[in-house]
């Protein structure tokens, strides 16, 4: 199916899927009860789901139907996005089925996959279904190994089509990656292969190419000529959870730079596809993350950080050695900086200085674009000493929005000037609300729509850049830093070499 934004008329029409299941591996964890479920009511409640739709759980739970559809309503209700509305979730109720077991239980698999077969006849759903794996991603190639035995992953015995959704890390490195690419592409047929990034369902992340592509304003100075540094900044509050399993096997590079983070960067550097096809959109930014260039010294130009005790929004916060989980000696990054360079014409000699990281001040994820000073400034020195970098930031979220900063004259009678802010804020902005993430790459799935999906070549490039730091920083420990502090001195001290600052995000 093209993609709807390619055609005016079409951007109006609402898409609603064929009927179909959506099978959920590891229903009972974390990102399940938080956002899948939540998500699949929010479709149901925006009327975007297909009648007869069908929720298939699967867990090590010894449930039936009813005990799946009552823990299915608590998380929903308590994470659903859009008003709460009974009638909405009795209509998705009477199709919430569960089937448990481990996923290296054939019999468990067997019964899945007749539960499958049987729907299609009782429930209409053509043979049609996706299958979510919510799960560890070192299950992933069990998983797929199952769906490949019992047939549910073959579109033609099934009678309908079947599509996979891999959540992310999608591998460990390059070397995993291909092999996993290589492994989900014998199961199900390419164009059946979803990699989810749910950074790109973000609408505040989908209006990056809005921004620079539908606007004149942008593209002239949206270079090297003018713009000095791009900051991208993830910074969370949450520690890590209940995930130190994990976590510790993972840490901050695998888990968000190599994909989050490096997706943001492409949208940002990318050319403008020739039209919001998936191909011609996946194709740029593969042009991109091949022309990233390491730092020549990535010791000196990276910071990877372990957070110790401290406070952050008034509480007091655990170091990550004392998490639940964590071993004591453990060297898992869960602060990372890195400077990263474009090597095109685009973007020669602009850092794009990178950092993400647990237990920071705030819940904050930018992308800023900073421009150069202009060459000629007829004011009073100390004016423009005060004056900072005229900047472009994508507030990503909270707060969702565009800012842009520049200086202005202060009202009076003299020529002073102070930075000011213009602000764009969706809330103000816009009476739709943004749909959450998950709820538009899982309607995207039903639909077939892999636009906002990463393909293998884009997945395996961005491996081809975070395989070096983690080689470069094998049995280094991690610089530590307070709970509710911006990350270690040394990221500081790395900017400051470069004469330049983090923007206080
Ligand atoms: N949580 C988050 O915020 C995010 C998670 N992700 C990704 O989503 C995926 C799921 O993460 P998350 O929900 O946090 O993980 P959890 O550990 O919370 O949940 C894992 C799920 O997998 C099931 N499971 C584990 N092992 C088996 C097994 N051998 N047989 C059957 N079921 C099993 C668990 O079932 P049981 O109840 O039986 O243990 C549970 O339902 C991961 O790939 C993660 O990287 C991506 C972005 C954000
Ligand atoms: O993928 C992940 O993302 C979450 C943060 O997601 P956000 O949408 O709240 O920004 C992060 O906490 C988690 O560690 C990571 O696996």
């Amino acid at each position: 199916m093209g993609n709807p934004l390619r055609d005016p008329q079409d951007r109006r029409l609402p898409r609603i899927p064929e009927p179909c299941a959506l099978v959920i591996f590891g229903v009972t964890g974390d990102l399940s009860r938080k956002k899948l479920l939540p998500a699949i009511y929010d479709l149901a409640n925006r009327g975007l789901l297909p009648p007869g739709f069908v929720v298939l759980g699967f867990a090590r739970r010894d449930w039936g139907h009813g005990d799946f559809e009552s823990m299915a309503y608590e998380h929903a209700k308590a994470h659903a996005r859009t008003p709460w509305r009974e009638e909405v979730w009795a209509r998705l109720s009477g199709n919430m089925k569960f089937v448990g077991g481990a996923f290296d239980d054939d019999a468990a698999f067997d019964n899945l996959a007749s539960t499958l077969d049987e729907l299609r006849d009782s429930h209409g759903i053509h043979g049609n279904a996706a299958f979510y794996l919510s799960i560890p991603p070192s299950a992933f190639p069990t998983v797929l190994k199952q769906l490949a035995r019992t047939g549910m992953a073959d579109n033609e015995r099934c009678g309908g089509w079947r599509r996979v959704i891999v959540e992310k890390p999608f591998g460990t490195d390059l070397t995993s990656a291909k092999s996993l690419n290589d492994l989900v592409d014998d199961v199900f047929t390419g164009p059946d292969v979803f990699r989810i990034d749910h950074y790109l369902g973000k609408e505040t992340v989908q209006n990056i190419m809005a921004l620079r592509f539908a606007n004149s304003l942008f593209e002239p100075v949206w270079n090297s000529k003018y713009v000095d540094s791009v900051q991208i900044t993830m910074a969370e509050d949450v520690g890590i959870g209940t995930r130190a399993a994990f976590y510790d096997a993972t840490g901050t590079a695998r888990d968000v730079l190599q994909n989050h983070l490096l997706q943001l960067l492409a949208l940002v550097a990318m050319e403008e596809p020739t039209s919001f096809d998936a191909a011609e959109i996946r194709a740029e930014k593969l042009k991109v993350l091949r022309a990233i260039s390491l730092p020549k010294d990535i010791k000196a130009g990276t910071v990877r950080g372990q957070y110790l005790q401290g406070w952050v929004a008034g509480e007091r916060a655990k170091g990550y050695l004392e998490e639940e989980g964590v071993p004591q000696d453990s060297n898992t990054e869960t602060y990372v900086a890195v400077r990263l360079g474009i090597q095109n014409r685009r973007w020669a000699g602009v850092p794009f200085y990178i950092r993400a990281g647990k237990r920071l001040p705030r819940r904050v994820t930018e992308v800023a674009v900073l421009f150069k000073k202009a060459p000629h400034l007829p004011f009073n020195p100390a004016d423009v000493e005060a004056l900072g970098e005229n900047q472009l930031v994508i507030r990503v979220q909270p707060e969702e929005g565009v800012v842009l900063k520049f200086g202005s004259k202060v009202p009076g009678t003299t020529m002073e000037l102070r930075d000011i802010a213009m602000d764009f804020q969706y809330g103000e902005a816009f009476t739709e609300s943004s749909p959450e993430a998950y709820e538009r790459l899982v309607l995207d799935v039903l639909i077939g729509d892999r636009t906002l999906f990463p393909d293998a070549a884009e997945v395996e490039q961005s491996w081809h850049v975070v395989d070096p730091l983690e080689e470069a920083w094998e049995g280094v420990k991690p610089e530590q830093y307070r709970s509710g502090e911006w990350g270690p001195r040394a990221a500081d001290e790395m900017l400051a070499r470069e004469g330049r600052h983090w923007r206080r995000a």
